[in-house]
């Protein structure tokens, strides 16, 4: 097991492919662990160097003191970086893990040489929102919160698989603390004047039927970044890593290809 001791979490981390291969680095959404790439994986090229984290507060990364910021978060997947030797990365982030990339690729130019932006936004949610869920994360209820963040995160078809459960119970296991802790992150940002700034290569990804971040919402930012394009998958929610992995990847190796980083 890999864990990192950073200047503000202990991290833990898992490395596929080949160790002297180019870098992609993967970040996670709120409530998941890095089982959510469990799919993908073995469907990129095996040169590539892939590396994934569980963000603070999730899987078996530490859990400090919330409330978290938006800047926490980044630091800890710089510093992560900088502990494991890279630069040139792709930075591969869904939902609050695009956050993430889009605050690191204009802190860290020298580090992100490309992104894929998700199912995230600049923006998500209102701060009311996330208030919200924040009181009722503390008040014990993410089980009961369970039922709707599952519609939002898979399709009805997805609902009818066995795998269901496999994802509820990842969900609900998350530390209350770590949840509600990056809740308040994505409460307080709004990136929306960082994006003309962000001039690595792009590529969005939204889910048709995402109701957490819309293909409209998910354009709405893709289209202000200056190199940047845009795709919509059918059929599926908020993780289309899980419920299309080879459509998934079908999008992402084209895009190594064109930004020569195979
Ligand atoms: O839990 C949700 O509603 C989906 C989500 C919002 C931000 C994130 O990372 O996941």
């Amino acid at each position: 097991m890999n864990i990192a001791n950073l200047s503000k979490a202990r991290l833990h981390w898992r490395e596929d492919g080949n160790p002297s291969g180019k870098p992609v680095v993967f970040a996670n959404s709120l409530g998941t662990d890095l089982r959510l790439w469990d799919k993908i994986i073995p469907l990129l090229p095996q040169s590539l160097r892939l590396i994934r984290f569980d963000k603070r507060g999730h899987g078996l990364s530490s859990c400090p003191p919330a409330p978290y910021s938006m800047d926490d978060l980044i630091c800890d997947a710089e510093d992560l970086m900088d502990h494991l030797g890279l630069t040139g990365v792709v930075f591969i982030g869904l939902s609050i893990g695009g956050l993430i990339g889009q605050g690191l690729a204009t802190k860290r130019p020298d580090l992100i040489k490309a992104l894929v932006l998700s199912n995230t936004a600049a923006k998500m949610g209102d701060a009311a929102m996330w208030q919200q869920r924040i009181g009722m994360v503390q008040d014990g209820a993410l089980s009961e919160m369970a039922g709707p963040i599952l519609e939002r995160w898979f399709s009805p078809p997805f609902h009818r698989t066995d795998e269901l459960e496999a994802w509820r119970n990842m969900l609900t296991r998350v530390p209350q603390e770590g949840y509600w802790g990056c809740c308040a992150a994505i409460a307080d940002t709004d990136l929306t004047s960082n994006l003309p700034d962000i001039t690595q290569p792009t590529l969005g990804i939204a889910g048709a039927l995402d109701g957490a971040s819309s293909p409209e919402l998910v354009r709405a930012t893709i289209d202000r970044l200056p190199n940047a394009h845009f795709e919509t998958i059918a059929g599926v929610g908020h993780l289309p890593c899980v419920e299309a992995p080879q459509t998934y990847a079908d999008l992402l190796i084209p895009f190594f290809e064109e930004i020569n980083h195979v």
